[in-house]
This record gives C-alpha cells, sequence and structure tokens, in this order.
C-alpha cells in the first residue's frame, strides 16, 4: 500500500469540516487505497470541539485513515503536506453584507499563505523537481506540457473564496500560483442540477456548464458548451431545455442566489453540498477530469485567452490531466456572455483592491 498522505483542513471544527473529514477519510477524495494522516487546525477556543471531532473519526474505524492530528498551531498544521484545505473563516450570516466578511477573512489567508509559504517550503522544493520532472515527460504531448502541474494543492474555500485565494498565494510567493485555486464547483453543481431536474433527467447526464468568474452572486453560470443525454440522445442545453427564457434569466439568478437562499432558510450556510463538491474538486485534481469534459474551479487568471484580467483568482473551464489543470480555451463568447463575464471580472477587481487595502492598513 502507498505511505500515507497528509492532508490538513482548517476550519475543522466547523460544520463544512463535520461533513468533509469522513468523506476524505473513507477515501472518496485520494483513493480507496490511499492511506491518510488528517491534520485538523482551527483557533484555539475550538481545540475542545475538535477534541470531539478526533473521537468521531477514531470512532468510525476507517481503515485509511493512519493519523489524526488536532492543533491551533499552523507550524504544525502546515508542515509537510500533500494537500491543504481553507475552509477556517467565518460564514455569511443573514443581514450580512459581503464587504464586512471581506474585512472578517481576508486577514486570516495572509496569515496562512506567509504560514503555508514558510512551514510548506520543503515540499514547495520538492515541488520545483517534480515539476522539472512531470514537465520533461510531458514534453512530447504539447496539450498537457502548457498545464499547470499541482502536486501540493492549496484549495480555499472561505469566502470570499476568489479573493481570499488570491491574497493566500500573493503571502506564500515561494509556492507557484498554479497551486492554488478556490471552489466555485459547487456553483458548478449547482447549475448541473438545476438542468437535470429541468430535464428530468439524472445529474450524472449533464456535462460542460461553466461557472465563469466570482464565487457570488455576479458569478455567470454558462451554459452555451454544455450538454444534456436525454434518453440516449445528446443535445445542447438550450435544445433540451427549450426554454431561452428560463434559462437567461431564473436558471442564472437561482444559481447565482443559492448560497443566499440556504443561508435564509437554514439561518446556517450551506455545508453538505459544500463539502460534497471539495470532494468532487480535490479527486478531480488527484485523478482528473473525464474524457472530454470539463469542470469549473477559480484558478490564476495569467495567461487566459478570455481576455480576463491576469491577476484575479477567477472561475473558468478546466481540464485536469496527470495533476496538470488547463483552462479550456478558444470556446466562442457571444455578447450575452462577455458582459456577463465582464462584470463579475471587474466585481473582482474591486473586491482584490480593497483587500489589499484593508491589508495595508
Ligand atoms: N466557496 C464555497 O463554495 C463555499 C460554500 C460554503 C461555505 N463557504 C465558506 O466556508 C467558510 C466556512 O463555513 P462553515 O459553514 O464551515 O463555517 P463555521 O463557522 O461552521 O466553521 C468555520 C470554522 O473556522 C474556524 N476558524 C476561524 N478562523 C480560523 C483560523 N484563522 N484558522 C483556522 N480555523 C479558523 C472557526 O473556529 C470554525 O470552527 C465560510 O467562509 C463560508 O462562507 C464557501
Ligand atoms: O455567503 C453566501 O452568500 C454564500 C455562502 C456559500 O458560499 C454558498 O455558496 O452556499
Amino acid at each position: 500500500m502507498a505511505e500515507p498522505i497528509r492532508v490538513v483542513v482548517t476550519g475543522a471544527a466547523g460544520q463544512i469540516a463535520y461533513s468533509l473529514l469522513y468523506s476524505i477519510a473513507k477515501g472518496d477524495v485520494f483513493g480507496k487505497d490511499q492511506p491518510i494522516i488528517l491534520v485538523l487546525l482551527d483557533i484555539p477556543p475550538m481545540l475542545p470541539v475538535l477534541d470531539g471531532v478526533v473521537m468521531e473519526l477514531q470512532d468510525c474505524a476507517l481503515p485509511l485513515l493512519r493519523e489524526v492530528i488536532p492543533t491551533d498551531e499552523v507550524e504544525v498544521g502546515f508542515k509537510d503536506i500533500d494537500a491543504a484545505i481553507l475552509v477556517g473563516s467565518m460564514p455569511r450570516k443573514e443581514g450580512m453584507e459581503r464587504k464586512d466578511l471581506l474585512k472578517a477573512n481576508v486577514a486570516i489567508f495572509k496569515t496562512q499563505g506567509a504560514a503555508l509559504d514558510k512551514y510548506a517550503k520543503k515540499t514547495v522544493k520538492q515541488l520545483s523537481s517534480n515539476l522539472q520532472r512531470i514537465f520533461r515527460e510531458e514534453k512530447s504531448k504539447s496539450f498537457w506540457y502548457k498545464g499547470h502541474h499541482v502536486s501540493r494543492q492549496v484549495l480555499v474555500v472561505g469566502n470570499p473564496a476568489n479573493t481570499n485565494c488570491l491574497i493566500a498565494s500573493k503571502s506564500a510567493p515561494s509556492i507557484p500560483k498554479e497551486n492554488f485555486s478556490c471552489l466555485t464547483r459547487l456553483d458548478h453543481n449547482r447549475a448541473s442540477s438545476q438542468v437535470a431536474i429541468r430535464c428530468g433527467v439524472s445529474s450524472d447526464k449533464v456535462k460542460n456548464v461553466i461557472i465563469w468568474g466570482n464565487h457570488s452572486s455576479t458569478q455567470y453560470p454558462d451554459v452555451h458548451h454544455a450538454k444534456v443525454d436525454l434518453h440516449g440522445a445528446e443535445m445542447g442545453v438550450y435544445e433540451a431545455v427549450k426554454d431561452e427564457a428560463w434559462l437567461r434569466g431564473d436558471f442564472i439568478s437561482t444559481v447565482q442566489l443559492r448560497g443566499a437562499a440556504v443561508i435564509k432558510s437554514r439561518k446556517l450556510s450551506s455545508a453538505m453540498s459544500a463539502a460534497k463538491a471539495i470532494c468532487d474538486h480535490m479527486r478531480d485534481i488527484w485523478f482528473g477530469t473525464k474524457e472530454g469534459e470539463f469542470i469549473s474551479m477559480g484558478v490564476y487568471a495569467a495567461g487566459n485567452s478570455y481576455g480576463v484580467p491576469e491577476d484575479l483568482i477567477y472561475s473558468f473551464p478546466v481540464q485536469i490531466k496527470n495533476k496538470t489543470w488547463k483552462i479550456v480555451d478558444g470556446l466562442p463568447i457571444n455578447d450575452f456572455s462577455r458582459a456577463k463575464m465582464d462584470a463579475t471580472a471587474a466585481e473582482l477587481v474591486e473586491e482584490r483592491d480593497t483587500a489589499l487595502d484593508f491589508l495595508s492598513q
């Protein structure tokens, strides 16, 4: 059996982690024969809660789970990690504005980026030699050679996820920007599911929806390139749904506002669906996306072919192979889509500038 990998989850005493940790520990993400050391990082007042989470994980008697390490120290949390899932931060409550969240959370990701830079450094050096080896091996396969290898992966979930991810990455200058991504897979899953429900098929019959931009209400769920398997016949979503007004109206706003709707209803931010999306995101990084399919994730925008400003973490359609992600280039973009892609980019530019402003005060 393989050597155990070390996975840190921050915010490990919180509600997303409560659904997430079990899935990771039982092999849903890194594989059914990959042993795991789980590192649970939270803040000092939550250590007693973490003790309870450790007890429960032990009581699950999961064969892949080799060790559970609860901690409130970043130097323990981030040491020699293979994957970091940064959930720890404040969720939005009813009545809270996005800016309140930005102010509260962005400082956490500055600190954690700096800590990753410092304590995950050894593995990052290893990554550089890995990168060189992979690039040598992949040179002949031109498509994937142009992609970005992501061995030590940092996934940012805490909101505002894109901007927090950018700040964490900027605070970790020795870690390649390509190793950072943020979660928009929940939006992607929401969009697929809405189309599937509308067409009366199961969600696995819908592929290649795209979430462009920010994990916020300006995100653009785009189905122009998506396909539905409608009882054995594959067709475009516009053709399958036959309701352009819905696709350009309520479908988009339902996905954009779904997080707020869940908060209004549960009085708590989404957790079960967020944990499922984190598993989907990480599993695709580890094992690759299906042939001919793409998924959405927030990645560093440098070098994109869609005219999105470069110094942002923006959600794009992405394909992954050999732990290497690549933005799907060259999809035709109509005026309707262009305007929405630009609007969400503009929000991200504003968020980035506000965050940098807060952090410089
Ligand atoms: N990107 C997405 O799709 C998505 C979806 C759902 C929720 N979220 C976000 O995920 C975050 C967590 O949500 P939740 O419902 O689990 O919240 P929660 O309040 O239940 O848990 C958050 C945990 O983070 C911990 N924490 C706070 N500061 C920390 C720090 N500096 N280091 C380590 N841990 C810290 C808290 O003590 C708490 O245990 C929120 O910001 C929420 O908005 C993102
Ligand atoms: O705070 C929000 O509006 C969204 C919370 C969470 O990110 C979600 O998408 O469910």
